[in-house]
């Protein structure tokens, strides 16, 4: 026999990135909705036969998004801002909805430019979600019936989906709301909200829907009592209502002082995520009501290792024990999504580390062969085999010759209390940069990237391809170089970059050229709307072969006297947006990369390279979602940060630069990094930084973000300017800068160019404001 199987959501831009395509394409006007509709059935289509053919049980409808499942759920529920000017109680037209992920570009609009809803990290992955934005006077109504059509479409397919629904009480806590305590404002919609939930749910049951999963991961989280009641609040009243069985999703953590919450809400089914909580199923099992089924993700939805069948087995037949087999359901610990979708395109990865791999394809086969291992009674020849196949291959990748490199090990082990910081205090060091460099009053330069186009996305792909030789390619890449240093210079930019062109990604750049790092041919995620990433995998220890970076800045340095930033990605950052190896703890892995930089950031300083930054968007991201977790990390992430940035003279300004997160609950770390100078997205959350820089006096030198680059609207030098004084009136002009808030890859020239003026003619009219 076998248990039951559960799939909490599947990968959605295509295994192919046809969703991406059919998107963009649309946006720009050369394909009409219908074809991009066709597109996304089509995907839909095969992602539904594929779980049905892996022997998945519960198998999720609605977790396809055009853009983002939150913004579905806002969408759903009719929660559009009034910018969006939407008639409440109408049906969200396609093209509203992609107005509230990607605002209106004013110059591109006869009318009025209107900004996007707010984009932030899902909880701790590289994934983005649009924020639900509560009015005062917020109502709701059903505005889409997306979930009850995807259920339909798979029904007419012969496939009895789960429709999976974001819970309300994870919407409201995932949202903004307005006011002086938003939680209030919260409880009063939330009361609003579940008579429009229960009307849903009752459409999935008419139309035959059996169970509806409900995604609520906030139970991971740090809940105040208030919150916890919520969630009672909720349920109880869902539980009175005529639904289909409900099957209550968390994932992404513990549950910890939310498990007896977990337990005793009047659900049908509750999925917990054994991979990060696997200590806590035994207490769940306990705990629950003897009607209430458990889905228990063993199968790990957040990397891309091969399942420890020996491992899961011993958490399943535990929970088999306590509860029975059947009411033991067997998953992936979160939605798929965040997986990519499967090794068969792998064609030239090394066969021995790709033998330890599994995407979400392969995931599906994991559910299923531990279901039949785990429901097995007796013996069973071809079960045996894949168990023995299995603990074969967890014993050779835990010998592998490949994972264990001595020399990494022992740099490491040699580390000494000066290789952590600085030689001296920013207070002294930055009179020597100023010497050195100097700049004026609120120096402008940009965050690395230039628009990464079709021609040069094109010309990479050729090379790749075999299309263009080494020698072709280098030369497209030093005409692109030698374009951006001529316009930076003209326009007048005091801190040049070179632009970034040989980098296909910031972070699988780097992965490419470190050892321990193995790159995937088609391991595309997505990472928000149509921008999907490919991130590298950390199978080993982490060594530098060879500089990465040097090349390029050498070469840009050489075509201007003006100072050119090194651009290098940092230890964290890298970590995080990679899949990293589950074999040793993650800050010892972050210290064998911070190593490995901070030989490059030695380098380029000897090549004559005098500011040099390294990125960290990714700090706040790996920040644990648990408060009580959270100094330990920050102690060890920041640690990495300044191995790998204090190797320089006093004279070498080092930058990072942070983005897509609020940050003001880690300022004291970043504080602690000690760079020379932090550039950092604030042009979304302005306020919010602000009132942490009126409390937090943060004392080295601030580039806070002028122009939201994630949005098609440039603003005018005016507005900009604007912004800079709001930020002078907390930060000391002398340490402040000017520059976009993040990287200018996902732009294009027509609009980096002109937004560019403004913000150098807005630091000139700032320095002649102050200079008066
Ligand atoms: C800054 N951000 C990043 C995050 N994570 C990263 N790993 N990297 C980041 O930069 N997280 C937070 C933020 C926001 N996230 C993103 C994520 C992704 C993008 C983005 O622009 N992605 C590109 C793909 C980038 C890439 O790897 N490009 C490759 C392959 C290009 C390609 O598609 N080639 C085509 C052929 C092209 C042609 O012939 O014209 C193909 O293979 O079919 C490369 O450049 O070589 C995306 O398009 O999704 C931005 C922000
Ligand atoms: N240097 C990178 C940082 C992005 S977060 C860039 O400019 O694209
Ligand atoms: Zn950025």
């Amino acid at each position: 026999m076998s248990l039951k199987t559960h799939n909490l959501g599947y990968p959605r831009v295509g295994a192919r990135r046809e969703l991406k395509k059919a998107l963009e394409s649309y946006w720009a006007g050369r394909s009409t909705q219908q074809e991009l509709r066709d597109t996304a059935a089509a995907l839909r289509k095969a992602h539904w036969i594929t779980q049905r053919d892996a022997g998945i049980e519960w198998i999720p409808s609605n977790d396809f998004s055009f853009y983002d499942q939150t913004l579905d759920a806002s969408v759903l529920f009719g929660v559009v801002p009034a910018r969006f000017a939407h008639s409440p109680g109408r049906p969200v037209d396609l093209d509203t909805y992609f107005t509230m992920a990607r605002g209106i570009d004013t110059e591109n609009h006869a009318t009025a430019g209107v900004a996007a809803l707010e984009m932030t990290k899902w909880f701790d992955t590289n994934y983005h979600y649009l924020v639900p934005e509560f009015a005062a006077g917020q109502t709701f109504a059903l505005s889409s019936s997306k979930p009850l059509e995807e259920y339909r479409e798979a029904l007419a397919l012969g496939i009895k989906t789960t429709p999976v629904l974001l819970g309300p009480v994870s919407f409201l806590m995932l949202g903004k709301a307005y006011g002086e305590n938003p939680d209030d404002l919260k409880e009063m919609l939330l009361r609003d909200l579940l008579p429009i939930y229960a009307d849903l749910l009752g459409q999935l049951k008419s139309a035959g829907a059996e169970w509806a999963q409900i995604d609520e991961p906030c139970l991971c989280l740090d809940l105040t009592d208030r919150q916890r009641r919520w969630y009672d609040d909720a349920y109880r009243m869902l539980a009175g209502a005529d639904t289909p069985k409900l099957l209550l999703a968390t994932y992404f953590g513990e549950l910890r002082d939310n498990l007896p919450l977990a337990c005793r809400l009047p659900i049908d089914g509750l999925h917990i995520d054994a991979v990060r909580a696997p200590q806590e199923v035994e207490r769940v099992c306990d705990g629950l009501r003897d009607d209430v089924l458990l889905s228990v993700g063993v199968v790990d939805g957040r990397n891309i290792w091969r399942n420890d069948f020996a491992r899961s087995l011993d958490i399943l037949r535990t929970a088999r024990e306590s509860i029975g087999a059947d009411r033991l359901i067997v998953s992936p610990s979160c939605s798929l999504l965040h997986s990519p979708y499967s090794l068969k395109y792998e064609k030239a990865m090394d066969a021995e580390i790709k033998s330890w791999l599994a995407f979400a394809e392969e995931k599906l086969g994991e559910v299923k062969t531990l279901a039949r291992l785990a429901g097995a009674d007796g013996a069973h020849s071809e079960l045996d085999a894949a168990l023995r196949e299995n603990r074969a291959m967890i014993a050779a990748r835990r010998t592998s010759a490949r994972i264990h490199d001595g020399a990494a090990q022992a740099r490491l082990a040699m580390v000494c209390e000066d290789d952590w910081r600085r030689a001296t205090p920013f207070a002294e060091r930055v009179k020597a940069q100023q010497a050195h460099l100097n700049l004026p009053l609120f120096p402008t330069t940009t965050i690395g990237s230039f628009p990464q186009t079709a021609e040069v996305r094109g010309a990479r792909a050729r090379f790749k391809s075999g299309e263009l030789s080494a020698e072709q390619y280098d030369a497209f890449l030093e005409e692109q170089t030698r374009d951006a240093v001529r316009w930076q210079e003209e326009l007048g930019v005091d801190v040049l970059v070179h632009g970034e062109f040989e980098r296909n990604d910031m972070v699988e750049y780097f992965g490419e050229r470190l050892s321990g790092f193995v790159f995937t041919q088609n391991g595309w995620v997505q990472s928000y709307g149509s921008r999907c990433v490919k991130p590298p995998v950390i199978f080993g220890d982490v060594s530098r072969p060879a500089p990465m970076t040097l090349r390029w800045s050498e070469f840009a340095q050489s075509l201007t006297k003006l100072p050119m930033k090194g651009m290098l990605t940092g230890p964290i950052t890298i970590l995080q947006w990679s899949f990293v190896r589950d074999d040793q703890p993650r800050s010892v892995t972050a210290r064998q990369i911070a190593l490995a930089l901070r030989d490059e950031v030695r380098d380029l300083e000897a090549s004559g390279i005098s500011v040099i930054q390294i990125d960290e968007p990714a700090l706040r991201e790996g920040l644990p979602l648990r408060r009580a977790d959270r100094d330990a990390y920050l102690d060890w992430a920041v640690a990495a940060f300044r191995l790998a940035s204090s190797g320089v003279r006093d004279q070498t300004q080092i930058h990072t630069h942070m983005c897509y997160c609020d940050f003001n609950d880690i300022i004291q770390s970043i504080a602690d990094l000690d760079a020379d100078v932090i550039s950092i997205e604030t042009a979304r959350s302005q306020s919010e930084l602000l009132e942490a820089f009126a409390q937090f006096q943060y004392p080295n030198d601030i580039g806070p973000g002028v122009w939201d680059i994630h949005s098609p609207r440039a603003p005018s030098a005016r507005e900009m300017l604007a912004l800079l004084q709001s930020y002078a009136e907390v930060v000391s002009p002398e340490r402040l800068w000017v520059n976009p808030d993040c990287g200018l890859k996902t732009r294009g020239w027509e609009e980096v160019r002109p937004a560019m003026r403004h913000l150098i003619e807005c630091a000139r009219e700032a320095r002649r404001k102050w200079e008066q």
